[in-house]
């Protein structure tokens, strides 16, 4: 199987990468037929995405629901099989694991979700929901060495050891995410994925679990790849920020370097979403409305695949050739043949009607981008 398009990105620079992701790419399946068994199209929600990520660092990735981000994470830790590209962790490429081998190295890559309530067994106490990974592991070493190890778990999330006969519903939301966040650390992994972690709590909860988080990186060294469609979380923890568009990342910079100075006119739209506490800045700033639904993964527009929201759209190369992840700016990459030229302001942005994009290219009559959407760009 292979990509709607082959693009070639340029390598992150390796440099003490704990994992490389490196041209992954999972494609699921459409099937139909009585028995399921024609395969009728592929949804490519995940299409030939790299980076990687430092030792202690933490990779912040963005984008809208359904461009893939959650995929991508089940895709390095092998829950969800990749049908193309490889993941390094550690200087092994984890395809080539199989059996006994892989399980050891999973140990080292844990996933915090984003709903500890279904991600946590109502009918276990939180002394078999921790004992449990460290059984999988091999790391149940006796009562009282596993009863020591389960308080000072309890001890680093801020819980206290009381817990252990208690089940997740005795505990508020903000706690049972402590609790799915103890159950990833006992097995003392180098590389954690935390898909969505706090988006589903309380605001007043949000901060307390990433100052958590934090806490524990420093302490134990730990690598994050922090999953979230909210800009302003991943800002807060992330070093880098990979911002990704239906099934690949579209920019890619420092956390600082993102948010100052968004190069990808996908980016630009999402951060100019976000108002300004200053009145006179919030007044003047430039603010793109992004009209027109997240086109189906299942057929993407052709070239660059943003070109159908796209304010800055050139005919014809946008709409036919696919932009590769290239280095405009130190440590800054992006997926847009116009980069510098957005940038100096040579190319202005204009409104653009929305071009149709047919479903799948199965039901032709359904489309995906709303009739007569149309980009505005305000105060430019
Ligand atoms: N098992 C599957 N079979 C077929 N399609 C799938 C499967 N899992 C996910 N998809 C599709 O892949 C695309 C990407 O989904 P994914 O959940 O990775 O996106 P996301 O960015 O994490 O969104 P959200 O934040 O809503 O979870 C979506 O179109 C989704 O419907």
């Amino acid at each position: 199987m292979t990509a709607a398009e082959p693009v070639q990105a340029e390598r992150a620079p390796e440099g003490d990468a704990l994992i490389s992701i490196e041209g992954i790419q999972v494609h699921f399946p459409i099937k139909r037929g009585v028995f399921l068994d024609r395969t009728v199209g592929h949804v490519y929600a995940v299409d030939g995405v790299d980076l990687s990520i430092r030792k202690g660092e933490t990779y912040g990735l963005v984008g809208e629901s359904g461009c893939g981000k959650s995929t991508l994470g089940r895709a390095v830790l092998r829950l969800t099989e990749p049908t193309g590209g490889r993941v390094v962790f550690d200087g092994t490429d984890l395809s080539t694991l199989k059996g006994e081998a892989l399980r050891t190295m999973r140990q080292r890559m844990q996933m915090v979700f984003q709903d500890p309530m279904s991600s946590l067994d109502p009918r276990q106490s939180v002394e078999s929901i921790l004992v449990e990974g460290l059984r999988a592991h091999g790391l149940d070493k006796g009562k009282e060495a596993t009863g020591k190890r389960l308080r000072e778990l309890l001890a680093a999330v801020g819980l206290p050891s009381t817990s252990l006969r208690k089940y997740p519903h005795e505990f508020s939301g903000g706690q049972r995410q402590r609790i799915g966040i103890a159950r990833a650390l006992a097995v003392e992994p180098d590389l954690i994925i935390a898909d969505e972690p706090v988006s589903a709590l309380d605001v007043s909860v949000q901060a307390q679990v990433v100052n958590l988080l934090e806490e524990l990186q420093e302490k134990l060294g730990l690598t994050y790849l922090v999953i979230a469609h909210d800009l302003a979380v991943v800002r807060h923890i992330a070093d880098r920020v990979g911002v990704m568009y239906l099934g690949g990342i579209v920019e890619e910079a420092s956390s600082d370097g993102l948010y100052a100075e968004p190069l990808h006119p996908y980016t630009r739209a999402l951060l100019s979403a976000i108002p300004v506490p200053d009145p006179v800045v919030e007044d003047r700033r430039e603010r793109i409305l992004l009209k027109g639904d997240l086109p189906s993964p299942a057929n993407p527009p052709t070239g660059c695949r943003f070109h159908t929201r796209c304010p800055w759209r050139q005919a014809t190369r946008c709409d036919t050739e696919r932009p590769a992840l290239r280095e405009v700016l130190p440590g800054h990459r992006v997926a847009c043949h116009w980069a510098e030229d957005i940038r100096s302001g040579a190319i202005k942005p204009h409104e653009v009607e929305a071009v149709l994009v047919e479903e799948d290219g199965i039901s032709p009559d359904v489309p995906l981008v709303g009739p007569a959407s149309v980009t505005e760009v305000l105060n430019p």
